[in-house]
Parts: structure tokens; C-alpha cells; sequence
């Protein structure tokens, strides 16, 4: 098994489970798990509410499930080393000091007719911030192992450099998608990427990286990122708004038709086209959940998105600071109290992100 397998076999079996089953994602496209989704959802959830504090004691509780011993029961321990690095990588996504959560994409996904995903701030973020909850797992690839990835046009993250050969990433951070204006930068130890802000992140605002001047064809000129709406640039270049059947404009009037309320005209939507740049709020009050779309969230029992952060967080979403009568505040204290500070994760303080919902 080659370090690619391995990394793509522990990332594809973790993001099924702390990120399809636990928020009803659809990440892993071609998932060849055999899990019993519902016995497991309810095991996972109870681990990352009881410590989302501490990662190391939730990746021990997540490790001690039974389906994860029974996967890693004939493994190799090069291979259960990895998996538990990763897991970690994934923990962090829960802590509650993390100023990002991954959601769902429609703007994009409208797009690229695929389930996109996309990191979105959920606290505001300052310049030059090192966001190192937010990891992947970064390995070395073989000249042939890279040429496969590209022909299959793959979405996993690869990065080339001279020095260093053909690496490849996998973990929460290869969820930022590319923006020409991005607001973060890569860092890399040996063995993992993190983000750097290079201007301010606003809560809201997906994180967002430049994956380089022609990942999108030359010049960028499939780009579809709102930089480019906003400067007629790249897939939006030489865009004509006018023009009936441009098949731009086609993919907007059916995004927008989607997103608009049912007191909506749609005759009137698709006859006088709005660029989505107008609409990007829409991706703060969807709670990555249709339901939430016209509803306060903060009552809203009917959104799964809403109900699982509540029983993680013990709190409304997106606010992940458990409120002083919450009915865990006990468990919570006597579980994590004393072993907090060594076990975080050496991530900046949490006061450096400040948090415009709570
Ligand atoms: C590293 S992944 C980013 C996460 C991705 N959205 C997902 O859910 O897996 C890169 C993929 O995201 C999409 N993407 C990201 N930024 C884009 C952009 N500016 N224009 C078009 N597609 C983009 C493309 O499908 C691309 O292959």
C-alpha cells in the first residue's frame, strides 16, 4: 500500500464519519464504507459533545468505537499512526475555539454541477492570523501517482515545488476553495499545511486560497470565484447579461429560481438577471440547510444542521461557547477542566477571533 492509499483510505473513512454522517454531507463521492450510519451517528455525537474541548481525549474516545477497532484491528502500525494523526487533524474542526466550520456550497456547486463544500468564518478572523486548527495531512506522491490524480480531474489538493517534489494534501484544509483575491495563504511544516490570513476574514466570509494563476485553465479562465463576477473576469469574462441564451445566464436564472422566496417572481427573476455577487449573504442565513432558509435559526427544530451543533455545543449555531445552564457544563468541567490548556491544540487564542452572533 502506498503512503497515497493509506492517507486516502484513513481520510475517506474519517470525513464519512465526522463529516457525512455527523452533518449529513455528501464529501466522500465514492464511499466504499459498510457503516451502520445510524448506530454510529449517536456514538459520535455523544464523543464530540463530551470533548470537543480536548481533541486528544476525542480522538482516544473516537478511536475506542468498534467500528474503529474492527477497521484497524489488521492494519499495519504505520497505518493506525496515520489514521490517528489524521483523526487529530479532523478533531480540531470541533473545537470550539475553531473560527471556521465547512459547509455546503450552492453558489459553486451550481457551477461545477458537484457537491461543493467551502470553509466559512464563523468569528472574525485578523490579518496575519495563523488558523492552525485548520491542518491537512500532507504526503509526498510519485511523478505517476500525480499524472493519475490530474486526469481523473480530481479535486484532492496537490501542490508541486522543486525543492520538495509533488506533495499532496487531505484533511478540512483542502476545503478552501480559490478565490484570485484569496484572503489566506498555505503554511507547511513537514508533515501538515495550515492557513495564514492575509486580510481580514469577516464572520461569514468563506476562507479562501489562490491555487495559482492558471489552475483553472489559462489565465484562470474557468475561475468562477466572485472576484472574477465582479470584474467580468475569468469564466465571467466577456459575459454578456443580455444575451438569452448564454448558458451563464441560464445556471443563474435556475440558481436563483432556487434561492429566491416563494413571493418571488421568477418571470421577473429571469428577465432581469442580478449577478450572485448580490447574493452572497445567502450563504450566511442557509445554515447549509434549505430549511433554515427563511426561518430565525435559533429555534429552528427542523434544521439537522441547527439540532446536531445544538447537541454538540449545547448551544444555537453557529456559536460554539456552551451557555452557563447547559445541562453539560458539569460533565464538561469535571471531564476537561484540568487538562484543557496542555491538550489544546496550539492554536492562536480564542480571544483573537471575535464573534459578531454571540
Ligand atoms: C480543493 S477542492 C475545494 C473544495 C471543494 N469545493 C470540495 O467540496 O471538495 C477544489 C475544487 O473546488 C472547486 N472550485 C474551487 N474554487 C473554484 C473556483 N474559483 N472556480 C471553479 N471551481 C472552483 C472545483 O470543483 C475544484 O476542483
Amino acid at each position: 500500500m502506498s503512503d497515497l492509499d493509506r492517507l486516502s483510505e484513513c481520510d475517506s473513512l474519517i470525513s464519512t464519519i465526522l463529516l457525512d454522517i455527523v452533518w449529513n454531507f455528501n464529501v466522500v463521492k465514492s464511499s466504499n464504507c459498510d457503516l451502520n450510519t445510524n448506530n454510529i451517528k449517536d456514538l459520535v455525537i455523544e464523543s464530540l459533545s463530551k470533548y470537543n474541548y480536548n481533541p486528544n481525549k476525542l480522538v482516544d474516545a473516537l478511536l475506542s468505537l468498534d467500528f474503529i477497532k474492527k477497521h484497524l484491528r489488521r492494519k499495519q502500525l504505520s497505518y493506525k499512526s496515520l489514521f490517528r494523526d489524521h483523526l487529530h487533524v479532523y478533531s480540531l474542526l470541533f473545537h470550539p475555539s475553531t473560527p471556521f466550520e465547512i459547509r455546503y456550497n450552492r453558489r459553486l456547486s451550481e457551477f461545477t454541477k458537484k457537491s461543493e463544500y467551502s470553509l466559512v468564518a464563523t468569528k472574525n478572523i485578523p490579518k496575519d492570523t495563523l488558523i492552525s486548527n485548520c491542518l491537512a495531512t500532507l504526503i509526498k506522491i510519485s511523478h505517476d501517482q500525480d499524472k493519475v490524480l490530474r486526469d481523473s480531474n480530481n479535486d484532492w489538493s496537490i501542490l508541486t515545488s522543486l525543492t520538495t517534489g509533488t506533495r499532496i494534501f487531505l484533511g478540512p484544509a483542502r476545503f478552501a476553495n480559490h478565490d484570485c483575491d484569496n484572503n489566506v495563504q498555505l503554511e507547511r511544516t513537514q508533515n501538515h499545511v495550515y492557513f495564514r490570513t492575509n486580510q481580514w476574514i469577516k464572520s461569514g466570509q468563506e476562507v479562501l486560497l489562490n491555487y495559482g494563476n492558471h489552475y483553472f485553465g489559462e489565465n484562470n479562465e474557468n475561475c468562477f470565484c466572485l472576484t472574477c463576477e465582479t470584474n467580468n473576469n475569468g469564466a465571467f469574462k466577456n459575459l454578456d447579461y443580455n444575451t438569452q441564451d448564454n448558458q451563464l445566464r441560464t445556471r443563474f436564472n435556475s440558481y436563483i429560481r432556487s434561492n429566491t422566496t416563494s413571493s418571488t417572481n421568477y418571470s421577473s427573476a429571469s428577465s432581469s438577471l442580478t449577478p450572485l455577487s448580490s447574493l452572497s449573504d445567502l450563504n450566511e442565513i442557509l445554515c447549509s440547510n434549505d430549511k433554515c432558509k427563511n426561518d430565525k435559526l435559533e429555534n429552528n427544530d427542523e434544521c439537522h444542521t441547527c439540532l446536531i451543533h445544538r447537541r454538540i455545543y449545547q448551544n444555537s449555531w453557529p456559536s460554539r461557547n456552551r451557555l452557563k445552564n447547559s445541562s453539560y457544563q458539569h460533565e464538561y468541567m469535571s471531564e476537561d477542566s484540568t487538562s484543557e490548556s496542555s491538550s489544546a491544540p496550539s492554536s492562536p487564542a480564542s480571544s483573537m477571533y471575535s464573534d459578531t452572533n454571540e
